[in-house]
């Protein structure tokens, strides 16, 4: 478990084109060290904005975009095409505008195709995805062995929810109760659509890097919640972590109510 680090940023434009440049750096270091690098998405607006914004950088072209995984850390249970679809929105913001391999994509499934509206069988296929994709550094947590594997993601990103959820892991509901699947459905989710896929704590626990996204006067209370010792399951941003880092990336709106101790004088 690696303890959060907390960034500030001026306002949530510049938060995403900071967020936007560490990715494509952090990226390139892995494809430097490894060969490939792999990616955990996240949806809502601040995921989309970094997505956004990485689109207009004109380092983008660093990346070598064909040795990149992407994958996706929750999705909305609709049909394929869907506009509230993360995988729909990540497309427009950027995925449509670079040259990556179609085979290295890995979308959570939609409803209505293979698993028509079954998500919990629909999860259990992503899982084994996952499990297929682990390579030999696969890290295998004592909740993932019964469950089975995930691959090393080098950054997986998550965007916070104004009640402290990430990916679709809403508080006291059971999918963050999960302790040994990688992958569950989600139902009765408190925000539309109410059936979801998600990644578990466990899963998102195996990722070399985790960063918690959260800008806007929105998140403020939620950031303050989760950094302040509450529990995941009330609380779940409170339990994602990095093996090797935990980043929180604010703007300063976001950062509002948090303790003044618990990071430095703004960044830029
Ligand atoms: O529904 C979702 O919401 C969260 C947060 O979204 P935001 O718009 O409040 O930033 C997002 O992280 C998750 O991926 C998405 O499915």
């Amino acid at each position: 478990m690696s303890a959060p680090q907390l960034v500030v940023h001026r306002d949530k434009e510049l938060m995403a084109q900071a967020a936007a440049a560490r990715l494509i750096t952090k990226i390139v270091d892995a494809q430097a060290a490894r060969g490939s690098a792999s990616v955990v998405l996240t949806g809502g607006r601040n995921g989309n904005g970094l997505l956004a914004a990485l689109a207009a950088a004109p380092a983008r072209d660093a990346v070598d975009w064909s040795r990149l995984d992407l994958w996706w850390g929750d999705e909305r249970f609709l049909p394929e095409g869907d506009p509230e679809r993360n995988v729909t929105q990540a497309r427009e913001a950027l995925l449509d505008s670079v040259p990556l391999d179609p085979a290295r994509v890995h979308p959570m499934p939609a409803s209505g195709g293979r698993y028509g509206g079954d998500a919990d069988a629909a999860a259990a296929a992503y899982a084994e995805e996952l499990a297929a994709a682990a390579g030999p550094e696969h890290y295998r947590s004592a909740a993932t062995a019964a469950g089975g594997d995930v691959p090393a993601f080098d950054v997986l990103m998550l965007g916070v929810g104004p009640d402290t959820h990430v990916a679709s892991l809403f508080p006291e509901l059971p999918a963050v109760r999960e302790t040994e699947r990688t992958v569950v459905g989600v139902h009765g989710a408190p925000k539309p659509p109410p059936t979801r896929i998600s990644l578990t704590l466990p899963a998102i626990r195996a990722a070399r890097e985790v960063w918690l996204l959260a800008a806007g006067e929105d998140k403020a209370n939620a950031a303050r919640i989760a950094l302040s010792g509450a529990g995941e399951i009330q609380a779940p941003a409170a339990g994602a972590y990095g093996r090797s880092r935990t980043l929180w990336l604010l703007d300063a709106a976001a950062a509002s109510q948090l303790p003044r101790d618990l990071y430095p004088p703004a960044s830029a």
